[in-house]
C-alpha cells in the first residue's frame, strides 16, 4: 500500500505551471526515484512535499495524514518529512555527533546512543567527533543523510544527493545510502536525471516530463516496456528502427521480430536494447561492419553499420566485453521481443522508413 500519495499537484510560478498535475505514489519502506531531465519541475515537486513551496491544486497524503489540499498546508516542521539538499549542507562548525543529533530534541533520552546507532547505519562508527572539513564528500553525504534520519521522519526526500560526488564514489555512496535507507525502513524519494542512478538505487522510478509523471513502475517495467518513445530514448540507451506492425509481428529492415505486448496494425518506430543486438559470425546473421567502438572497461559500446535486404544502410548499436576495430565485418542477429510505437503526427521517419513499413 502507499504511504506517500500525490494527487494531480500542479504548480506555478507568476503563471507559468511547473507542475501540471502531477501522481506519485511510495509504498511504505520504498524507495522511489523521480527520474526527469533538468527544468521538468523535479525539485519543484520535492519542495511541495517537503512543505517549502504551497501546491497550487492537487494533494500531498501521508498514510492517513492530508499534509497539503484545499485550504490546509502542514507546515514543513510538523509534516515529519526529512530533506537531505544536495550537497548535504552540514553544518561547518559542528562536529559529526553535533550535526546528526540537531535535528534530535535537546531532551531526547539516549541522544549519544542515537547518534552511535545512526553513524553504524551509514557505516561510520567512530566518527563522532570528526568534523565536516575532515570529511570526504561520500561521508559527509552519509552524515547528511544520518541527521536526516535522526527524527525518525515518516519520509525522506533527497535531492539529487551524489550529484556533486565523482563518479567512482558515487556508486558506493548510492549502494550505502540504498541500504541504510532499507535498513532503517523508511520511505524516501529520490530525485535525479540520471537514469542509471535511477534504475540502479530505486524500487519504484517515476519519469517526469513537463511537470508531469509519464510513466511509473520498478525499473525493470521502465528500461523493457517504455510508456513512449521518448521514455525510451531517456531511460537507457535505445537502438530505434523504422517499424511496422502487422498481425502482432513487428517488421523492420533487420527483419521481422517478436513485439513486446500488444499493439494494432500501423507504422512507427520499433525500440532495441543495445543488448539485444548480438553478434555472430558473419554467415549467420545480417552482414555488419564496425563503424566505432566507445569502451567503458567493464564492456563497449560497438556502433555498426547493417547491410539490409534491399542494400538498405542502417546504423545499430550493440554492447560487446571487448574492442572491436574499425572496419571490421561481423554478423548480426536481433533477439527477444521489441517495444512498438505507432508514429506521432510530429515524428521524423528516417530515411529508409517507408521502405522499411512496406517491407
Ligand atoms: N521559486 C521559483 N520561481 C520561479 N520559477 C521557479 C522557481 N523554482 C523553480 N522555478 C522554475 O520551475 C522550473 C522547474 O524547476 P525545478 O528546479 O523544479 O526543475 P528540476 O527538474 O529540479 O531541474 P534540475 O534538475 O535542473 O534541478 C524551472 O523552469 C525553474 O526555473
Amino acid at each position: 500500500m502507499s504511504l506517500l500519495e500525490v494527487r494531480g499537484v500542479t504548480k506555478a510560478f507568476d503563471r507559468t505551471p511547473v507542475l501540471q498535475g502531477v501522481d506519485l505514489d511510495v509504498p511504505s519502506g520504498a524507495l522511489a526515484a523521480v527520474l526527469g531531465p533538468s527544468g521538468c519541475g523535479k525539485t519543484t515537486l520535492l519542495r511541495v512535499i517537503a512543505g517549502f513551496e504551497r501546491a497550487s491544486g492537487g494533494t500531498v497524503t501521508v498514510g492517513d495524514r492530508l499534509l497539503a489540499g484545499p485550504g490546509r498546508h502542514v507546515a514543513p516542521e510538523r509534516r515529519r518529512v526529512a530533506v537531505v539538499p544536495q550537497e548535504g549542507a552540514l553544518f561547518p562548525h559542528l562536529s559529526v555527533a553535533g550535526n546528526v543529533a540537531y535535528g534530535l530534541p535537546r531532551s531526547a533520552p539516549r541522544r549519544d546512543r542515537r547518534v552511535a546507532e545512526l553513524l553504524e547505519l551509514v557505516g561510520l562508527q567512530g566518527y563522532e567527533q570528526r568534523m565536516p572539513a575532515e570529511l570526504s564528500g561520500g561521508q559527509q553525504q552519509r552524515v547528511a543523510l544520518a541527521r536526516a534520519l535522526a527524527p525518525d521522519p515518516v519520509v525522506i526526500l533527497l535531492d539529487e544527493p551524489f550529484s556533486a560526488l565523482d563518479a567512482g564514489l558515487r556508486a558506493s555512496v548510492r549502494a550505502d545510502v540504498r541500504s541504510a535507507l532499507h535498513a532503517s525502513g523508511a520511505t524516501a524519494v529520490l530525485v535525479t536525471h540520471d537514469q542509471e542512478e535511477a534504475l540502479s538505487t530505486a524500487d519504484v522510478v517515476a519519469v517526469m516530463r513537463d511537470g508531469r509523471v509519464v510513466q511509473a513502475g520498478t525499473p525493470q517495467e521502465i528500461y523493457r516496456t517504455p510508456h513512449d518513445i521518448d521514455v525510451a530514448r531517456f531511460v537507457g540507451e535505445a537502438v530505434i528502427i523504422p517499424a511496422t506492425v502487422r498481425d502482432g509481428v513487428v517488421w523492420t529492415t533487420l527483419g521481422a521480430l517478436p513485439l513486446a505486448g500488444a499493439a494494432a496494425d500501423g507504422v512507427g518506430m520499433a525500440v532495441l536494447r543495445p543488448e539485444q543486438v548480438i553478434l555472430v559470425p558473419e554467415a549467420d546473421g545480417l552482414p555488419a561492419r564496425v563503424l566505432d567502438t566507445v569502451f567503458y572497461g567493464h564492456d563497449a559500446n560497438v556502433m555498426l553499420e547493417v547491410r539490409c535486404p534491399g542494400d538498405v544502410l542502417m546504423p545499430v548499436m550493440c554492447r560487446t566485453q571487448g574492442d572491436l576495430p574499425r572496419s571490421e565485418s561481423v554478423g548480426v542477429r536481433i533477439v527477444g521481443p521489441v517495444t512498438w510505437f505507432p508514429k506521432r503526427p510530429y515524428d521524423v521517419m528516417p530515411a529508409g522508413a517507408q521502405d522499411a513499413a512496406s517491407a
